[in-house]
């Protein structure tokens, strides 16, 4: 039975007479990769923040296993679009403050192992002993994922870990992230602004209603398959009903749902099953079963 690890209850974010957001209610379940689309200023970062630690919420309360966050912790890792690694310190370096800082009392040897394990996962192993400025975008951002992960956090948030990334970049490290969290069972809240990206990497995707007053408006369940590949998403008729719902929520919806339009509690939807009439034929229907209309 799956454990509920996150609660987000009546999250607000004001600014003098501005409400950013009010009224963000939505769970985490142990081991599930969540993805939070809306459009700009909506909220999400400070969400994710709030999330983190880092900042203070105005209203509401974030539980993470029955204990109130409300500062950092080495329980969460957080990884930023810009890699955020310090410059002076090789890759290896990095990585090992960050291990040492969650278990201090370990040998050299075992933080090494530790530092390791998550650079060979990452598939950057040649690169052990080099600073950041000798590695690309694309390096940086890996580095700073196996940091992440190798502080082994109950929750991952990662803030468009990707945003700044090629195409080619971005799809080898999605397969990469995809293959780390399905051995970890890693769960994790990620922002993007990539309708293919959340459909490839979330079991569901929270959906933000614009601002001002914005909320979490609504929950796709991805239904498709969990070892969906990026190569052959496309292949799947779930895909494009889904996809279609998310572009359709945020071309139309997600504005008619600003000022505080959008539920507290957000319904979910499973966007990607097929309509009825696509699975039964109505020919197999019993006549005596069918509208007359
Ligand atoms: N100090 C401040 N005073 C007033 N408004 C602020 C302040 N800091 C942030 N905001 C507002 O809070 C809103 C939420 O910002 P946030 O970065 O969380 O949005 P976001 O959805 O993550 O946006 P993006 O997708 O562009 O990163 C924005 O509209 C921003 O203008």
């Amino acid at each position: 039975m799956p454990t509920e690890l996150v609660q987000v209850q009546g999250l607000a974010k004001r600014y003098g007479d501005a409400t950013v957001f009010d009224g963000v209610n939505f769970t985490l379940t142990e081991g599930e990769f969540v993805c939070i689309i809306g459009h700009s200023g909506c909220g999400k970062t400070t969400i994710l923040n709030v999330l983190a630690g880092l900042e203070q919420a105005s209203g509401g309360h974030v539980f993470m296993a029955n204990r109130e966050v409300n500062a950092p912790g080495l329980e969460r890792g957080v990884v930023f679009q810009g890699h955020a690694l310090m410059p002076w310190l090789t890759v290896r370096q990095n990585i090992a403050f960050a291990v040492r800082s969650k278990w201090p009392g370990w040998s050299r040897a075992e933080v090494d192992a530790q530092v390791q394990k998550y650079v060979a996962l990452v598939g950057l192993t040649p690169a052990l002993d080099k600073k950041p400025s000798q590695l690309s975008g694309g390096m940086k951002q890996r580095v700073g994922i196996a940091r992440a992960f190798a502080i082994e956090p109950r929750m991952l948030l990662l803030d468009e870990p990707f945003g700044a990334l090629d195409a080619l970049t971005r799809g080898t490290i999605q397969d990469e992230l995809l293959k780390i969290c399905a051995a970890t069972r890693q769960t994790v809240f990620m922002i993007t602004h990539d309708v293919d990206e959340a459909i490839l990497l979330a079991d569901r995707i929270l959906l933000m209603a614009n601002g001002p007053q914005a909320r979490v408006a609504e929950i796709v369940v991805n239904t498709m398959s969990r070892d969906r590949q990026r190569a052959t998403l496309h292949h799947d008729p779930q895909y494009y009903r889904i996809r279609n719902h998310l572009v359709d929520f945020l071309v139309e919806r997600s504005a008619t749902l600003s000022h505080g339009k959008a539920p507290e509690h957000p319904p979910e939807v499973r966007p990607g099953l097929a309509p009825v009439a696509e699975v039964i034929p109505l020919e197999s229907v019993p006549t005596s079963l069918r509208s007359h209309a």
